[in-house]
């Protein structure tokens, strides 16, 4: 498994050091156990978990900037992107947030396992995260949790101003219907990256979005409503 992770690393342009590798293999280990007693990802092959789970987390990593210290994801799951991540960015401060705690308790547990010291977990609902954690982040990010126009809500309030939030989307269809939410949170975005997976060479897009100026503290709405009523 060893030598086709590096080959996917390769393939993707992605730098890691052998330690990392390890961390990362072990990691693979811990989920595919777990996996069996408690559903962690539909995805059973473990090649096909390094691809579209390792590297899809992996491919934010030449989006990191040296000066985002402080880095949220939210609606982690199994670790992804922000387990991944913490791995490979041991200097930066990592809160993996899911309102499911037997995923965090899986998180934790992983963590611990892992030796890593810059990971913190919380299973709270994003929207209640905001009253200990406001304008808090330098990076934010979330994959596969909900539509861009909601996620915009969960992340804005919890990002520093110039703070960027970069969502993985499959593709660009939910930008369209996003503008109003990204006006009414003060954001922009900066730009739109396109990868492709290593093996499959299905398309993956990132989208690099700015906090550009403090927004009203009635955002986020009440837990639940972003989803129901988004902006
Ligand atoms: C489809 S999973 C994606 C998990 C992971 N990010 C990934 O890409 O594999 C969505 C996760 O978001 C969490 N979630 C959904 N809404 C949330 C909210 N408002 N606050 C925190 N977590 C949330 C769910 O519990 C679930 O674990």
């Amino acid at each position: 498994m060893k030598d086709y992770f590096e080959q996917l690393l390769k393939k993707s342009n992605i730098k890691l050091d052998n330690s990392k590798v390890e961390i990362l293999l072990k990691y693979l280990r811990l989920l595919t156990e777990k996996n069996k007693v408690m559903n962690l990802t539909a995805i059973r092959d473990e090649k096909e978990i390094l691809e579209k789970h390792f590297i899809d987390s992996l491919l934010l990593s030449e989006l990191f900037l040296h000066t985002d210290k402080k880095i949220i994801d939210i609606g982690t799951g199994a670790g992804f992107p922000g387990l991944v991540l913490a791995v490979a960015f041991p200097e930066k401060d990592f809160l993996l947030v899911d309102s499911v705690r037997k995923k965090i308790s899986f998180i934790d547990e992983a963590a611990e396992n892992l030796g890593l010291t810059n990971v913190k977990t919380s299973y709270e609902r994003a929207e209640d995260l905001v009253t200990k954690s406001r304008s808090s982040f330098d990076l934010g990010l979330c994959r596969g949790v909900a539509n861009l126009r909601i996620i915009l809500e969960y992340m804005i309030p919890l990002l520093k101003v110039n703070g960027r939030f970069l969502p993985q989307k499959l593709n660009e269809n939910e930008l369209s219907e996003s503008e109003n939410a990204l006006k009414t949170l003060n954001s922009k975005i900066l730009k739109i990256h396109k990868f492709r997976l290593p093996e499959s060479n299905d398309e993956r897009i990132i989208i690099e979005i700015q906090k550009l100026k403090e927004i009203s503290s009635r955002y986020p709405r009440k837990t639940g409503i972003p989803a129901k009523k988004p902006l």
